[in-house]
């Protein structure tokens, strides 16, 4: 744990899901010269501790990054349940390690930033349970701030089939705050995207 990092706090990054716009694992493509996984967790894990991976245990990320990782994997309890059902797993993990709340992002966003986390931060007073960002007009449940006490309202949500998260959002309590740099919150779905995002666009 460093010294800046948050009593309480994990860090969840979603790494399942098929990757079909990009056509390959998005946890393994390269950034910075190394997997933009690992470059995600190292941004992270400055505010958060333990930082948990959540995939299904059939994923690609598992296989190509999994064995020889450092991170801790925590595997999604049915595939196919998308982000809900990896935040419900990762949750209940950082839950049992004593957290009270999780930092959650995806792996696909890898100017994520410790500041970010910060900003999220700030915003969780005592009465909402979840805090995400929202820019551009838009919802980012990909970049929030989950309270562990929400957990069994996602947790029935998954168990009826209900996956969207924005209906999981309406469910609780949440809190939607702009933050000071909208770069933060870039993700990556296709193969245009990164290089994009590569050439500095
Ligand atoms: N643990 C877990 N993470 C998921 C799952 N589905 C998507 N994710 C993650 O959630 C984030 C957003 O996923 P999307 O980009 O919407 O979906 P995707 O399946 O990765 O990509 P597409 O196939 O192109 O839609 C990414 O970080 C994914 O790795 C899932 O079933 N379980």
């Amino acid at each position: 744990m460093t010294e800046q990092t948050q009593r309480g706090l994990a860090g969840i990054i979603l790494a399942g899901g098929r990757s079909r716009r990009m056509g390959q694992d998005k946890a393994a493509l390269e950034w910075d010269g190394r997997p933009m996984l690992n470059v995600i967790a190292d941004a992270i894990g400055t505010r958060c501790d333990p930082v948990l991976v959540a995939a299904p245990a059939s994923s690609q990320a598992y296989a190509e990054l999994g064995a020889e990782s450092p991170l801790r994997w925590i595997t999604d309890e049915q595939v196919g349940t998308g982000p809900l059902g990896g935040i419900v797993a990762a949750l209940t993990a950082a839950k049992e390690a004593g957290a009270a709340a999780a930092f959650v992002c995806a792996t696909d966003m890898p100017l994520v930033d410790a500041d970010l986390v910060d900003e999220l931060l700030r915003a969780l007073t005592s009465s909402p349970d979840v805090v995400i960002a929202h820019e551009g007009g838009r919802d980012h449940p990909l970049a929030g701030i989950y309270r562990v006490r929400a957990l069994p309202v996602f947790e029935a949500l998954v168990e009826q089939g209900e996956l969207l998260m924005t209906n999981a959002l309406d469910a609780v309590l949440t809190h939607r705050v702009g933050v000071s740099d909208p770069r933060w919150l870039t993700n990556i779905d296709a193969p245009e995207d990164l290089h994009r995002l590569r050439a500095g666009a």
